[in-house]
């Protein structure tokens, strides 16, 4: 059987090195384009990639996902930064080429997947819910895009379920103090030394709170989920936006 050619973008980065190191270690699939900032993307071509894990940067995501839809080529996407406005640009893309598959996971690694799945189980039955996100300091962007994405998760099932707003009778507060605003849902964004990737989900009712904790501790957390992606992306056409549809989870 012919092995998957995987080109990786952002090759030198943390989770970049990482995520070629995992290819190489992989036995259906080949390596055969890794490239860093300032690198050709005609190269994907010339190598006949035919799926690109990409773990850039948010400036540099687009760019890279316009040139590989427009040439047929599948893209796995762990990188951040995507509102309703960049994944219309996407969809357009896709649009022009149906027979490419694109899958965004603002997580790959699976405890970060079930986190997302329990606290949008748990959401309608607490009065309150906050989303604290924890991450080293060289994080660029802020909330994460898990915790963007759990916050969005818990507004839609609360929203469905009726649920009222949480109660919060702070009537002063220095800015920032309450968090960001993602969908009415607080989300708190700490950056310390020491840290990696971790989040924790809040929710609180009358005697009683459950916190759902999740840590990432290294970055080979996030191979599996990336690995898997590059398996699956290449027969679902289309955008894919999160990991659980490929875990049947959804
Ligand atoms: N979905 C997930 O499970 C995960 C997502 N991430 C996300 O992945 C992204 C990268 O994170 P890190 O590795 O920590 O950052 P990093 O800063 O260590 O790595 C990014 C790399 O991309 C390179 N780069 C920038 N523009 C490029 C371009 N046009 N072409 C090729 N390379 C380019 C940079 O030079 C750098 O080496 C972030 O958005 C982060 O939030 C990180 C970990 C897990
Ligand atoms: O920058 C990181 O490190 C991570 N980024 C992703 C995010 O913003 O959610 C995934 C994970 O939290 C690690």
């Amino acid at each position: 059987m012919s092995k998957l050619r995987v080109a990786v973008l952002g090759a030198k980065g943390r989770i970049g090195s990482e995520a070629v190191r995992a290819v190489e270690a992989a036995e259906d699939m080949e390596l055969v384009a890794a490239l860093g900032r300032g690198d050709k993307l005609e190269t994907l071509a010339e190598t006949g990639a035919q799926v690109v894990v990409e773990l850039t940067t948010p400036d540099s995501v687009l760019a890279n996902l316009e040139y590989c839809v427009g040439h047929g080529i599948h893209a796995v996407v762990g990188t951040t930064g995507w509102t309703e406005e960049r994944l219309g640009r996407l969809k357009g893309w896709l649009a022009a080429s149906p027979e490419t598959g694109v899958l965004i996971a603002p997580n790959f690694s699976i405890g970060a997947v079930l986190t997302m799945k329990f606290a949008q189980l748990a959401a309608p039955y607490f009065e309150s819910v906050e989303v604290v996100e924890l991450h080293h300091p060289n994080k660029v962007d802020a909330p994460s895009g898990t915790a963007t994405r759990t916050a969005q998760l818990i507004a839609a099932a609360r929203r469905e379920a009726g649920t009222a707003p949480a109660p919060d009778a702070t009537q002063t507060a220095l800015d920032g103090a309450r968090g960001a605003d993602v969908d009415g849902i607080p989300v708190h964004a700490v950056r310390l030394r020491g840290l990696l990737a971790h989040q924790e989900v809040l929710l609180g009712g009358e005697g009683e709170t459950l916190t759902i904790r999740h840590d990432s501790l290294h970055h080979s957390s996030f191979m599996p989920g990336i690995l898997l992606g590059a398996r699956r992306v290449v027969s679902t056409p289309g955008l894919t936006f999160g990991l659980e549809h490929f875990l049947d989870l959804s």
